[in-house]
């Protein structure tokens, strides 16, 4: 799936977004009809149900199988981070991509556990992009190239795609992002991120404020995305949208992952139909986000660490939901009576 480098990449961008595929109704029934069957009181497993018919939906197979997931990790720097708005220095994304590669990290640690893929995608980490309070993040082109980029890291390969990040102060571009997409007051989407401290919280405050009021006036999502995003959040926009197009259901991490598809949305409220929220992180606005996209987290474990971690461990949980609606025996088959 490449993007013709024409004279208007975002009209490309919109005119994928239009070709979305809904969800895949005969599959969806299929595993409604053989869940009927199984050898459970209907309804008793309860959100597990909810996630083969999910699957289902949105990979068109009616007897859905999870055989290849991976995480995702797009890594990228941020001007923005020169304003204090980070507990930890900008250096830290290059050495976290390392521990990445090493094996070192939670994320690791979570795809051994639950048997997952996992795929690092760092972008130009030695060039930041420019700080959103004074300059925008991208031109068109670039921020329409890095989404495709995004586009192609996912292509093929996946029957369940989890999508996370890594790039200190990536916070504060996802609360300018929301803010910018959603409105309302900006403080109220900023957060203490990695564990700012009061001071580093008001510098955040003022740079969120400074960045939204700089594109006053701009409503279109993908100007926003231009003016205020990052690469990573560019990258997991265009990897999501991809999935959609390519039949592949997409579990989506924590708060910057949030705000980074949110841009999809507002294109087209649709367009996270095949998304599963995995958690609600202690980041505080994260649950507003997932208000306002009308999404309910499926875990809330009081994580706040990015990198897919959240992402992952739902997706041990849907890789059990569809090994369960597969393997398990019918009443008939198994000569369970059923009810009564
Ligand atoms: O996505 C989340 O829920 C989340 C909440 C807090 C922090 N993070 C991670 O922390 C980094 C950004 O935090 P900060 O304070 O540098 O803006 C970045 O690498 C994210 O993956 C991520
Ligand atoms: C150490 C560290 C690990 C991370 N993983 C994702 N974001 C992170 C931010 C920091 C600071």
């Amino acid at each position: 799936m490449s993007l013709s480098p024409s004279a208007l990449p975002f009209d490309d961008i919109r005119n994928l977004v239009r070709q979305m595929p809904g969800p895949d109704e005969d599959a969806v029934a299929e595993v409604r009809a053989r869940d009927a069957q199984l050898t459970k009181p209907a309804g008793s497993l309860g959100k597990l149900e909810d996630l083969a018919e999910w699957l289902a939906g949105w990979s068109g197979r009616g007897r859905p199988k999870v055989s290849r997931p991976v995480v995702a990790i797009f890594a990228a720097n941020h001007g923005v981070a020169d304003k204090g708005v980070s507990a930890f220095p900008a250096s830290v994304t290059r050495q976290m991509v390392e521990n990445f590669a090493a094996g070192g990290a939670a994320i690791n640690q979570i795809c051994i556990a639950h048997d997952l893929g996992l795929k690092i995608f760092d972008l130009a980490l030695d060039m930041p992009t420019p700080d959103i309070t004074e300059e925008d993040a991208f031109d068109e082109a670039n921020c329409a190239a890095t989404m495709a980029f995004g586009m192609e890291a996912v292509a093929g390969g996946t029957d369940l795609l989890c999508i996370g990040e890594m790039g200190i102060a990536n916070t504060t571009v996802a609360s300018a992002l929301l803010a910018g997409l959603f409105g309302g007051t900006p403080g109220d989407w900023v957060g203490p991120g990695t564990g700012v401290d009061a001071e580093g919280m008001a510098r955040k405050r003022a740079a969120v404020e400074q960045a939204v009021a700089r594109i006053e006036g701009t409503s279109d999502p993908l100007e926003i995305l231009r003016r205020l995003g990052g690469r990573e959040l560019a990258a997991m926009a265009g990897a999501v949208l991809a999935a959609r197009l390519q039949r592949t259901p997409v579990i989506v991490d924590g708060f910057v992952a949030t705000a980074a598809v949110a841009v999809l949305h507002a294109m087209d409220p649709r367009a996270l139909d095949h998304c599963l929220f995995a958690h609600v992180s202690a980041e505080p606005a994260h649950r507003m986000a997932l208000e306002k996209l009308g999404k309910e987290p499926l875990l809330d474990l009081g994580m706040r660490l990015g990198e897919g971690t959240g992402a992952a461990l739902a997706a041990g949980i849907v890789r059990a939901a569809a090994q369960v609606h597969d393997g398990m025996a019918t009443f008939a088959d198994a000569g369970v009576s059923g009810k009564g």
